[in-house]
């Protein structure tokens, strides 16, 4: 291969500093160190967690940073002692990476691997250096992927081989929000058949607790969302029925408890809001609802509620993406795409090249897109 060994100069969208707008720059990527590959990002979508970065909210926020961390793309080259992927591979990079040998990894109860933890939440590689240079500054990664670049460099533990037939335009969506969404209602809640569920927040993640929670056989699923424009979106889904809290005086949670003969089996919070995350506790049914909180909260905000509503029997948990061991997971969640067991176009409203990210950014803002894809 031509670039192995090599720098590679390439396009990629820098965020100089919080609350600015990211500039497409001319970066350099470095080539790969042992174990960490370098891949060719072909399509990345834009999260909520990129805009949340983006606007200063994340506690580890480091700048100048390349967000994104739903991507697919084509290993370019690896480094010394790479076994899991080749040159020429089609592979997911994975913000929770999974190494199979930590605690964590060999516990069934968690996904969250540590191996490369405190590194990846200073914008770092493990050995503690980036791989992009701009203007001869270091750029940091972000959660281990940087996907808002032609070309990034991961550990090879956070980075997983799929089927060569995948479409990279639609499978960058398994990189976080839809195994998200689509985990926590059947992983971390555990949704059961003739359940009823609400879901506070109609954004891809919600939208994909939806659909976890009619595979699951959930009898309502109910949406709860300021934006009346998700509502008819929604159904294809698998939502049953719609609240706007606006159309209500009371809090909501005591509209739902009445609407639910008590409550709630099981609520999910997909807003990253810590008075809609009280909500969806306290919309729970006495003695046996489960909340689960989806959305991440800015930096400095905490959740409250009366101890009593625990005390009670509500069970507040939280996930991160979805619960899902991720080697062991996204090649099976592309698998179930290619059968059409699992939707994935549909998520998909816009598709846009890297010079128009930011109007993925803004789309996202003014609620217009569930997932803007963009082409590197
Ligand atoms: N735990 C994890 O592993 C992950 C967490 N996340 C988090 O999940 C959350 C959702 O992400 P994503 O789907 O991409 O985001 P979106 O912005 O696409 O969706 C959020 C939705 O919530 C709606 N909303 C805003 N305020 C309220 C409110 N007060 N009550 C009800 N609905 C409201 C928004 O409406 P409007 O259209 O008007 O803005 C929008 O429809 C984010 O916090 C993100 O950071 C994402 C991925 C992984
Ligand atoms: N860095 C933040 C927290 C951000 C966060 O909660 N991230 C989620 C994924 S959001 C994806 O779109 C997550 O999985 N967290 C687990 C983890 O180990 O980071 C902060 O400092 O609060
Ligand atoms: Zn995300
Ligand atoms: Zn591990």
């Amino acid at each position: 291969m031509a670039t192995q060994g090599k720098p590679i100069t390439c396009k990629a969208a820098v965020c100089w500093a919080p609350k600015t707008p990211l500039v497409i720059e001319d970066v350099e990527v470095a080539p790969p160190n042992a174990h960490e590959v370098r891949i060719q990002i072909i399509h990345t979508a834009v999260c909520h967690t990129d805009a949340y970065t983006l606007e200063g909210h994340d506690a580890e926020g480091v700048f100048p940073v390349v967000l994104g961390h739903e991507g697919a793309g084509i290993v370019e080259s690896v480094g010394e002692g790479v076994t899991c992927v080749k040159p020429g591979d089609k592979v997911i990079p994975l913000y929770i990476p999974q190494c199979k040998e930590c605690k964590f990894c060999k516990s069934p109860k968690t996904n969250l691997c540590q191996k490369v933890r405190s590194t990846q939440g200073r914008g770092v590689l493990p050995d503690g250096t980036t791989r992009f240079t701009c203007k001869g500054k270091p750029i940091y990664s972000f959660m281990g992927c940087s996907t808002f670049s032609q070309y990034t460099v991961v550990a090879d533990i956070s980075v997983c081989k799929i089927n060569d037939d995948s479409p990279l335009d639609k499978v960058c969506l398994l990189g976080c929000g839809v195994p998200t969404g689509y985990g926590a209602a059947l992983n971390t809640a555990q949704v059961d058949k003739g359940s009823n569920c609400a879901i506070w927040g109609l954004g891809a993640v919600g939208l994909a607790v939806a659909l976890g929670c009619k595979t699951a056989g959930a009898s309502r699923i109910i949406g709860v969302d300021i934006n009346p424009s998700k509502f008819e979106v929604a159904k294809k889904f698998g939502v049953t029925e719609f609240v706007n809290p606006k159309d209500h005086e009371k809090p909501i949670q005591d509209v739902l408890v009445e609407m639910t003969d008590g409550g709630l089996d099981y609520t999910f919070e997909c807003v990253g809001n810590v008075h809609t995350m009280r909500s969806a506790l306290e919309a729970c049914h006495k003695g046996w609802g489960v909340s689960t909180i989806v959305g991440v909260a800015a930096a400095g905000q905490e959740i409250a509620t009366r101890p009593f509503q625990l005390v009670t029997g509500r069970v507040w948990k939280g996930t991160a993406f979805g619960g899902w061991k991720s080697v062991d997971s996204v090649p099976k969640l592309v698998e179930d795409y290619l059968n059409k067991k699992l939707m994935l176009d549909e998520f998909i409203t816009h598709n846009m090249p890297l010079d128009q990210i930011n109007q993925a950014f803004h789309l996202m803002h003014t609620g217009e897109s569930l997932r803007a894809v963009i082409q590197l």
